[in-house]
């Protein structure tokens, strides 16, 4: 493993400890735009063709691999072709459901949810939104896409205040990432979901020794800031950002920068034996 890849000296010794002991390491993972590129249907979106082997090729090396994902958990296990993977858990809808080895739990919306199903499509009529604008249901929260429209930028920043709006007089909260504004339940988040994952410890008992997260978009710097509370706590972490030109902040806080999916794939095959 090529220590000097990493940009700050906390990320080597994360590195070296996920060297020194693998089999307790925890290592999570973002899925769109870090796994699965970017494309412009949400329904289209694929892991990167070398990603399920690579996870299935760690997960018996591992202390335990998870996939942390704003998508509903069953979703991301089809895309990724991650069906096969034993040891390998998804926390879906930003840590709300989980699946594991085939296993899906998955809770009731708040009623919430409903009235914001109802109510989209006029606040969308009322504030202009272009034709192109794409509302994806989760079951447990709606997306509001921009990505097809001519502007995408400009649309999401008009969009900001009137679903802002009509999150809050729903009881929900909006997550925004790349090119989208996610109506969603609050209480949950990536940066919760990876600790309490990490708190649960790993199959037969053992503390993990080492935490690394991988991510891409602004909902994954909860998981970064839960990877520094760990730091601070004694236990070696990882940043690792998936670039893009799209987003930068994770960027600045990463130990260690990949050139998107390949790129992330790259790197966990550095972690393989040849
Ligand atoms: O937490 P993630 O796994 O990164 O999921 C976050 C959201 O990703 C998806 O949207 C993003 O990817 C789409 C497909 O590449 C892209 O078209 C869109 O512009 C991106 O925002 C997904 O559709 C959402 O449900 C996820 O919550």
């Amino acid at each position: 493993m090529n220590l000097s890849r990493t940009r700050t000296t906390a990320g080597a010794d994360g590195l070296r400890a996920l060297h020194d002991a693998p089999s307790t390491a925890v290592l999570g993972f973002d899925f769109d735009g870090t796994l699965a590129p970017i494309v412009d249907d949400p329904a289209a979106a694929r892991a990167h063709p070398r990603a399920a082997d690579a996870l299935a090729r760690l997960a018996p090396r591992v202390g335990a691999l998870v996939i942390i994902t704003g998508r509903p958990a069953a979703v991301a296990v089809e895309y990724g072709g991650f069906e096969g993977i034993d040891g390998l858990v998804v926390l879906g809808q930003y840590g709300l459901e989980r699946w594991e080895s085939g296993e899906l739990t998955v809770p009731e919306p708040p009623p919430g949810v409903a009235e914001v199903r109802e109510r989209l499509p006029r606040v969308l009529a009322g504030a202009g939104a272009p034709a192109e604008t794409f509302v994806e249901d989760k079951g447990q929260a709606v997306a509001v896409h921009t990505r097809r429209c001519a502007e995408p930028q400009a649309v999401l920043d008009g969009l900001r205040g009137v679903l802002g709006e009509l999150a809050g007089s729903a009881g929900l909260v909006v997550e925004p990432g790349r090119f989208v504004l996610e109506l969603r339940p609050p209480g949950m988040d990536k940066g919760m979901a990876l600790r309490r994952f990490v708190e649960a410890g790993l199959a037969g008992g053992a503390a993990p020794s080492m935490v690394l997260f991988a991510g891409d978009d602004l909902g994954d710097l909860a998981a970064f800031d839960a990877i520094d509370v760990l730091r601070g706590e004694g236990v070696p972490g990882v940043k690792v950002c998936s670039g893009s030109a799209e987003v930068t902040a994770l960027a600045e806080r990463a130990d260690l920068i990949v050139d998107g999916p390949a790129g992330l794939v790259d790197f966990l095959e550095t972690l393989l034996p040849g």
